[in-house]
């Protein structure tokens, strides 16, 4: 299994790189245990539709599960989403996580997801859905890992 997490546009020094970095050092540190490999992330310029859509889909491991963040997507428990890991896990099938930037994300690669993911009807800035996503993973390999991080 291997985790890319693909995102539009570049994170620089500040604060959100601060505490996405933190929560995947922390997923690396807890999902070793639990058969999750640490995250690759793919950074993607951010040009505008076309060129952009492209530079994604090359970003994507071929048959990976592709995971679109898209505030019109499902919204799921935690435990959810770490039991759909925990199936791609067991299944030895990588992951694509999927970040747009500020124009959204492709609607022939929405046709394609496996799953498309919402953290909730408002839209967010995306370096903000980047941490969001970092400790939705780091929570997940918690559940999977059954540690008393989450307590819902
Ligand atoms: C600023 S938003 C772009 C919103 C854009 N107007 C659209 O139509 O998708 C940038 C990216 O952040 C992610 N995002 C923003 N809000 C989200 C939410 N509530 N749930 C999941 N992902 C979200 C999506 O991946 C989105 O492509």
């Amino acid at each position: 299994m291997r985790l890319t997490l693909v995102a539009v546009g570049r994170l620089r020094k500040g604060p959100e790189k601060v505490l996405v970095d933190d929560y995947l050092a922390r997923f690396a540190k807890t999902g070793r245990g639990q058969g999750l490999p640490p995250v690759t992330l793919t950074e993607v310029e951010g040009r505008g539709s076309g060129s952009e859509a492209e530079a994604i889909a090359r970003a994507l491991p071929e048959g990976a599960a592709l995971v679109l963040l898209d505030e019109r997507g499902a919204t799921l428990t935690s435990p959810d989403f770490a039991a759909r890991l925990g199936a791609w896990r067991d299944e030895a099938r990588d992951v694509a996580l999927v970040i747009g930037g500020a124009d959204g994300l492709d609607a022939a690669l929405r046709d394609r997801a496996d799953l498309l993911l919402s953290f909730g009807a408002m839209v967010w800035p995306h370096m903000l859905v980047r941490v969001m996503l970092a400790e939705q993973l780091y929570r997940a390999a918690s559940i999977l890992a059954g540690s008393p991080y989450h307590r819902a």
